[in-house]
């Protein structure tokens, strides 16, 4: 698969004069989590459906698991999972029967589709609901539960969409905690999400969506360095040590109560070198230094140019 899970380049996709995604090209490196984030109605569901065969978008190619996703649907089904914001699960049957009847779809012999669900019910700790009607379990139960689900078949690529919509905090801590765990085992991660900090936490790499393009792609590390706002924080011991450091470093600004200086920068480890670089040839001590970045909040809004309802509101 020559390391590349999933190779997408001028998807499109238009609902009569709507123009839903507006040439989108994806590249996930097997074994990692990417993160395609953006607001509400900003094309990842769709671009999810276009990736998992669901949907033929109007022009673009997808390869997933080496296979083209308009000609060789059959084997790209067989190489992926999909766990949707509305869950696969039946409400009238237990866990444990949703599972088994997962495998029973995957035509897996009895035996085996049993230990399997065993062992799955296990690790994501249902082994005490498995006996209980899926209607009633919690947010965080049924996303487990589907998430389990999707496991049967051992997909080498996982999709999520939204995993963590809706769930309260803690739930939202145990589903990161599986995902990482997934791709420790080397399954590769296709998520969505409207949470900076999920993306941030979670994702190898990020590409931010809006309005059907994409605005910007990377590490988080790199997408914050693209925003202004980074800057050194250094403290100097007295008054002489600041008055000193103030005269090499001009452009920094400076705090008299707090014998503090604020130094902007573009984030970049060499920009930080080459500052200590300065302090040290004028044999400046400093007391202490912290780096400031700025967080995924303010890169939405730099590349956007407008906030994220969703995640301002949280
Ligand atoms: N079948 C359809 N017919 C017409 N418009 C559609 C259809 N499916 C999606 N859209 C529109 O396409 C846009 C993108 O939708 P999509 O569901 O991909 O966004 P999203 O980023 O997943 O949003 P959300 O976070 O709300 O799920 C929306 O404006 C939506 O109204």
């Amino acid at each position: 698969m020559d390391g590349s899970a999933i190779a997408a380049s001028g998807l499109r996709k238009a609902y009569k004069d709507k123009i839903v995604l507006d040439g989108i090209d994806l590249h996930v490196r097997t074994g990692t989590i990417f993160a395609l984030l953006g607001p509400n109605g900003a094309g990842k569901t769709t671009t999810v459906n276009v990736l998992t065969t669901l949907l033929t978008p109007d022009a673009g190619k997808v390869v997933v698991a080496g296979h083209d996703v308009a000609t060789e649907t059959k084997a790209v089904r067989a190489a992926i999972g999909v766990t949707g914001q509305f869950a696969s699960v039946d409400d009238l049957l237990t866990g444990e029967e949703n599972l088994l009847m997962m495998a029973d779809l995957l035509h897996l012999p009895k035996a085996e589709g049993q230990q399997i669900a065993d062992r799955l019910l296990d690790r994501f700790e249902l082994v005490e609901a498995a006996g209980k009607l899926a209607a009633s379990y919690s947010g965080g139960m049924r996303r487990k539960l589907d998430l389990a689900m999707t496991l049967v078949g051992e997909p080498q690529i996982i999709f999520l969409d939204e995993p963590t919509t809706g769930l309260d905090p803690r739930s939202r801590r145990t589903m990161w905690e599986i995902i990482q765990e997934l791709v420790a085992d080397g399954t590769t991660i296709f998520l969505t999400t409207q949470y900076l900090e999920e993306a941030d936490q979670l994702a190898d790499r990020i590409a931010v969506l809006d309005q059907g393009r994409l605005v910007a792609e990377g590490t988080a590390a790199e997408l914050k360095r693209r925003v202004p706002g980074s800057h050194v924080r250094l403290r100097f011991a007295d008054r002489y040590e600041l008055d000193v450091a103030a005269q090499v470093l001009h452009e920094a600004s400076r705090d008299d109560e707090e014998l503090t200086l604020r130094v902007p920068g573009d984030g970049g480890v060499r920009s930080w070198r080459a500052l200590l670089d300065r302090l040290d040839a004028h044999s400046i001590e400093v007391e202490e230094l912290s780096v400031h970045t700025p967080d995924l909040d303010d890169v939405f809004l730099a590349l956007t140019g407008h906030g994220n309802k969703e995640v301002s509101a949280r």
